[in-house]
């Protein structure tokens, strides 16, 4: 690890915190910040608005690689397009939210992304804060620091129905329901599921503030370049 550059990987399942904490992590820490759920949902998007069956596995692969998917990495105001077009408020869409993992289990998709996301990586020589559900373990597996993220489902789905400004219970329990049912998917792909890396240093949010986990893995981070001077 060069003395002023650190890659940290941020993994873990919907609703734990990974952007919050990232965005946060990388401005404090002057590091770059990536979104890799924002460019499997760009593509997601570009696939819904292509009329493309996003349940045919060989129809999404066959056009997988038309998209041009863009993303910015300044943490204090990260940008995604599609074909130069701002795409960061449909990306966020029910629609595509129901729609991201059936896309992005297919291999050929994730091997294009997966690319993509690693020349981001390479071109940030300061460092950066990559944050998904297979940076540790699959796009950067020799990164600095690896972090996985995890929180009851009852706290993570309160938090996205804060975030959404859901508050009967019946829609509260449909977004918990919505984040299980997203994980179980992700993790039981065969290419390149949800997992922690053996390395990883897990970090249970369930009873932390947003600031504790961000100083958490600031500590891991700096405890980790003072071992490398
Ligand atoms: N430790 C925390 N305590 C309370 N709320 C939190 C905490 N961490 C994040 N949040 C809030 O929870 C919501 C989800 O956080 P965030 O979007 O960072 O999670 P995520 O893991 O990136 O989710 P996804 O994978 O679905 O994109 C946000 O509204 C965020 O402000
Ligand atoms: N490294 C990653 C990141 C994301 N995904 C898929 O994208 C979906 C959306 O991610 P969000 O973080 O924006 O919620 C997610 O459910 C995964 O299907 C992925 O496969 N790998």
């Amino acid at each position: 690890m060069a003395e002023s550059s650190v890659v940290v990987a941020i993994d873990g399942p919907s609703g734990t915190g990974k952007s919050s904490t990232s965005k946060a992590v990388a401005t404090r820490l002057s590091l770059g910040f990536l979104d890799t759920g924002a460019q499997y949902r760009a593509m997601t998007w570009w696939m819904l608005a292509n009329g493309v069956d996003v349940n045919d596995p060989a129809a999404v692969a066959a056009v997988c690689d038309k998209p041009l998917i863009a993303s910015g990495t300044d943490p204090k105001a990260p940008t995604i397009t599609v074909d130069g077009a701002d795409v960061s408020g449909p990306i966020r869409s029910s629609e595509v939210t129901a729609a991201v993992s059936a896309v992005s289990a297919v291999p050929e998709v994730r091997a294009r992304i997966t690319a993509l996301q690693r020349a981001i990586a390479a071109e940030e020589p300061g460092g950066i804060v990559v944050e998904g559900r297979d940076i540790g373990t699959t796009v950067l597996p020799a990164a600095d620091v690896k972090i996985f993220l995890t929180a009851s489902p009852e706290a993570r789905a309160a938090r996205r129905s804060a975030e959404l400004r859901v508050k009967a219970a019946a829609e509260v329990a449909a977004t918990r329901e919505a984040l299980v049912k997203r994980d179980t998917a992700d993790s039981t792909r065969s290419t390149s599921p949800l997992a922690k890396a053996d390395d990883a240093v897990e970090v249970d949010t369930t009873e932390l503030t947003l600031a504790q986990v961000v100083e958490c893995v600031v500590t891991l981070v700096e405890e980790r370049k003072r071992r490398e001077r």
